[in-house]
């Protein structure tokens, strides 16, 4: 019998019981076993005798403003003596007794050294003692995303209320305190959960129950066991399963405790195999759980329904693991079963999946569960390994990052793009919502790849088909049998320059220009005698490409605009040297969807279709309505007689042309933009996963909007052409009683204003990108030739086999072997080094080109201003408007740096040997 405060030697916790049923008696806790004993004075018959009882089902059942704890004890021996309840005691607690489990303990592994726990760790104690604010320590340990559930209500009514009638208040209950006076216990088990429930200042249910959830997890942490929490009804106590305090577990074995009257079964599994390893995954604990209580996880336990109407009141405290569905049940038995799985992988191995595919990730977990687990073991775990396997996750990661990146940036680049317009610089309402609703489109759906062939750019074998064809560039095309106009052929001759005036090619050619660039490109690139195109398809294909074009008398959208875009990609191509890794089959698709890209374009935008419910917008579901109109078109012409200039292809190269064409001209949808140009960005900052498709989307899609980058004269005529377009269709919009879109209203559009805008957000974004592609692509041709160079040619062939000398030397060699077989083709672009210089010398000479716009746009802006002149009187109202001399570019062959100067000095980009005789190109009888 224990003297009223006494501490009994086997009993390090004593809680001493107050008015119990019964009379005296005293409810004490065996720290070593972990076991509730109550020991009483028994009136029986007169006589008074000690009963000792195991109380193998005591739990903390309630706390009130006194202080008291009620137990719930119900040993079988009392059970057997039908005394069950009797034992539900009021207890007061003994402050001068340590009731607590406290975080020095040892089982509770606290870091000395946590700087939760240092901040949380009371100053104020005695020596002897030392006081733990748990609550602070949770709240500063607990993940963010954790801390902010805190906010939101965390538990429900009825369990609200239930606290709210009880008149516990944290106030109640004592500091929590640690005699170090008292034995240690040596691990924490089941009894530390209720000690720290007993003893915690938790406010709430929630705040118990993670307390709760921080033991369990403890417990596996520090026994590598298993434990599982287990709500069950309240007050049920009956599925208690006795023993659960040998220490360390050899065998499963579980208990119920019970917090707010809300009863949890605890289970304890020992260690699925003997491992050092610790559970490395700490799953985020969503306290906030709204959702029905599924089975779950509470910190590293698991949490399950097992009684059936506890729903309601329990679903506030349920606890997920996040939404990761593998991840859901148990996690210890994921984490021992992925441990296991792991052993079985070879780390010196090579076979790894290949970092871009999706099982990449879980392979490259595997590995570094593996690693731990050798460095777990204490085997040695050799440097190169363990450098091989942390190479490959990171290379594993990179990829995977490089893939959501890519995904997510789509949309946030929108939010920058509008957060930016609402920024510092003052963009002018309408223009910003032009910008916004011409060039992003979130709802836009995002067209599938064909992933089975990724059109990496680095495709050795297309890099020696292209050294084949640049032989054939220039072979003569015998087969082409009648000439073109001189005139157009003079014209022609300066087809390869950025400055190439279309509109001069268009007057000259009677308004052909359309059927003579495509006609003078696809026998330059020699694809008429590649893909045997019928020479009469093909001016008949041509006649009515025209015809389409003109179909709705578009100002802007018309042939010369499709001819100028299919000129200016040619540029493009030679520019960036791309016309020596592109095949056959990609060079003709390029040079055929800029033909084709607006083919009977009905001058107003795919807005404007959607909000009329033309018949368009209804075939093509408001979809890329007039992109999916022109590639479309584009097709069903060529079913027409005669004008089939695909019917000589073989039916590979007539699908992946096809294919080509159709991603091509569906990606010069506006609204794509922003989405294009973000995806561009991620992939060049993982060169490795550019693909060659998306590569030549962004090279049509620059094409397409070139204008603001080329000499003012022609920028200055296409926006004319341009805002007339605009005005009709602001005309129609307002004769339908359709809101005006923005830039369409003649009476209130500032013209100069808008095209600032259009050279600051859409223009100088895009060039930027389009040339960081270039070099980037530029690099990695000749990494791509050493590496040719060392698996072939170079090998052995001089030097040593394996230096980086022979290498690059062997690579040269191969670079002057392929393209000097073609001297005939411009010296320009013959190596890396020039096609280097051509590409910075184009970049310059854009860029020079838009800011000079830009200047301008300016400069009209301020005449604009100051007559007040709106719309088209900018171009038909406007005082005399003298611009500035164009810029003019001094080149330094040598590193490609060009100046720009206002000199007259104009030195030509033309390639001097690229000219094009009447034997050249023929025109059909
Ligand atoms: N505001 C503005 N829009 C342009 C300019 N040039 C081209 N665009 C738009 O960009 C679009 C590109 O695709 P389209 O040729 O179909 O139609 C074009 C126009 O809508 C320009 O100078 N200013
Ligand atoms: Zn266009």
């Amino acid at each position: 019998m224990f003297a009223h405060g006494e501490c009994h030697q086997d009993l390090n916790y004593l809680v001493r019981s107050g008015n119990g049923q019964n009379g005296n008696s005293q409810v004490c806790l065996d720290k070593v076993t972990g076991r509730f004993l109550c020991t009483e004075l028994i009136h029986q018959n007169g006589l008074q005798r000690e009963s000792k009882a195991r109380l193998t089902n005591a739990a903390v059942h309630r706390t009130n403003s006194d202080g008291i704890l009620q137990l719930n004890c119900s040993s079988k021996r009392q059970k057997s003596r039908g005394l069950q309840g009797f034992c539900r005691k009021k207890i007061p607690l003994d402050t001068s007794l340590s009731t607590g489990a406290v975080p020095s303990s040892p089982g509770l592994q606290i870091p000395s050294n946590n700087r939760s726990y240092r901040q949380c760790k009371g100053t104020g104690s005695t020596h002897k003692t030392q006081t733990f604010d748990w609550r602070r320590f949770l709240r500063k340990s607990r993940a963010p995303n954790e801390e902010s559930n805190r906010g939101q209500p965390l538990v429900s009514d009825s369990l609200k209320d239930r606290n709210q009638n009880s008149t516990w208040s944290p106030d109640s209950l004592p500091a929590i305190k640690h005699s170090s006076n008292c034995v240690r216990r040596p691990s924490p088990s089941v009894k530390s959960i209720a000690h720290t429930i007993m003893s915690e200042e938790a406010t709430s249910a929630s705040d118990k129950k993670y307390q709760l959830s921080q033991d369990a997890r403890t417990i596996n942490q520090t026994q590598n066991a298993r434990t599982t929490l287990t709500p069950l009804a309240a007050v049920s106590c009956k599925e208690t399963t006795s023993k659960i305090d040998s220490i360390p577990l050899t065998k499963k074995v579980s208990r119920v405790i019970q917090v707010d009257g809300v009863s949890y079964k605890v289970t304890m599994e020992p260690p699925a195999r003997t491992s050092k390893r610790q559970s490395p995954v700490i799953k985020k604990i969503n306290l906030n759980g709204t959702g029905p209580l599924e089975n779950g996880t509470l910190g590293g336990s698991t949490c399950s329904r097992s009684a059936s109407g506890q729903v309601d009141r329990l679903s506030n405290l349920s606890v997920s693991v996040g939404n990761t569905p593998s991840l859901r049940g148990d996690p210890t038995a994921w984490d021992n079963e992925r441990n296991e799985k792991s052993t079985s992988i070879d780390l010196c191995a090579n076979d790894v999946v290949d970092p871009k595919l999706d099982d990449a990730l879980d392979h490259a977990a595997l590995r570094l569960r593996g690693l731990i687990g050798q460095l777990d073991s204490d085997q040695a775990c050799p440097a190169d390994v363990l450098r091989h396997n942390l190479e490959y996750a990171i290379s594993v990661l990179e990829s995977r990052h490089i893939k959501d990146v890519s995904r997510a940036e789509t949309n946030s680049f929108e939010d920058e793009m509008s957060t930016h317009l609402n920024g510092e610089t003052p963009v002018p309402p309408e223009i910003k919502r032009w910008l916004l609703q011409t060039f992003s489109n979130s709802k836009a759906d995002v067209r599938s790849k064909r992933d089975t062939e990724k059109r990496s750019l680095r495709s050795v074998v297309h890099a020696v088909q292209a050294g084949m064809f640049v032989e054939r560039i220039f072979r003569k095309n015998v087969e082409s049998t009648n000439n073109l106009p001189p005139v157009v052929i003079e014209k022609l001759k300066l087809g390869d320059e950025w400055t190439f005036d279309v509109f001069d090619l268009e007057e000259v050619s009677d308004g052909n220009s359309l059927k003579y660039v495509y006609f003078h490109l696809l026998s330059k690139y020699d694809l008429i005698r590649k893909f045997k195109i019928p020479q009469k398809s093909l001016w008949s294909y041509c006649h009515k490409l025209q015809q389409g074009y003109r179909r709705h008398n578009n100002r802007y959208h018309n042939p010369i605009h499709a001819a100028d875009v299919a000129q200016t990609l040619n540029c493009m191509l030679i520019q960036s040297g791309f016309v020596h890794w592109l095949s056959d089959q990609e060079i003709f698709s390029m040079i055929t969807a800029a033909v084709v890209h607006d083919l009977e374009h009905t001058g107003t935008t795919n807005n404007f279709h959607t909000n009329t419910r033309s018949n368009l917008a209804q075939l093509y579901n408001d979809r890329s309505v007039l992109e999916n109109h022109h590639i479309s078109s584009a097709f069903r012409l060529m079913q027409e007689d005669d004008c089939n200039i695909m019917s000589g292809m073989n039916t590979d190269d007539y699908q992946e042309c096809r294919a080509l064409m159709i991603d091509m001209v569906l990606a010069t949808d506006m609204s794509q933009h922003f989405g294009q140009i973000q995806k561009m960005k991620s992939a060049l900052s993982h060169p490795e996963t550019l693909e060659k498709s998306r590569a030549m989307c962004l090279m049509i899609h620059s094409a397409d909007i070139n204008h603001p980058s080329k000499p003012w004269h022609l920028h200055h005529k296409w926006t004319e052409r341009l805002v007339v377009e605009f005005f009709e269709q602001g005309d129609r919009e307002r004769e339908l009683n359709l809101p005006i879109s923005p830039l369409c209203d003649r009476h209130t559009t500032m013209v100069a204003q808008s095209q600032i805008g259009f050279i600051d957000y859409v223009i100088e974004p895009t060039f930027n990108i389009l040339f960081d592609m270039y070099k980037n692509v530029n690099g990695q041709v000749i990494h791509d030739h050493i590496l040719a160079t060392r698996s072939g040619s170079a090998s052995g062939s001089r030097g040593q086999p394996g230096s980086t000398a022979a290498r690059s030397s062997a690579a040269d060699d191969v670079l002057k072997r392929r393209f000097s077989d073609c001297s005939s083709y411009s010296s320009a672009i013959t190596n890396r080094a020039e096609i280097l210089r051509s590409t910075n010398e184009g970049r310059k000479r854009c860029f020079a080109y838009m800011e000079h716009n830009r200047t301008q746009w300016q400069r009209k802006n301020e005449i604009e201003r100051e007559h007040n002149l709106f719309g088209n009187d900018s171009f038909t109202k406007a005082p005399q408007f003298t611009p500035d001399p164009l810029p003019t570019f001094n080149i330094t062959p040598s590193n490609g740096t060009v100046t720009t100067s206002q000199q007259p000095t104009v030195t030509s980009q033309t390639t001097k040997d690229r000219t094009i005789d009447s034997n050249d190109v023929m025109e059909p009888t």
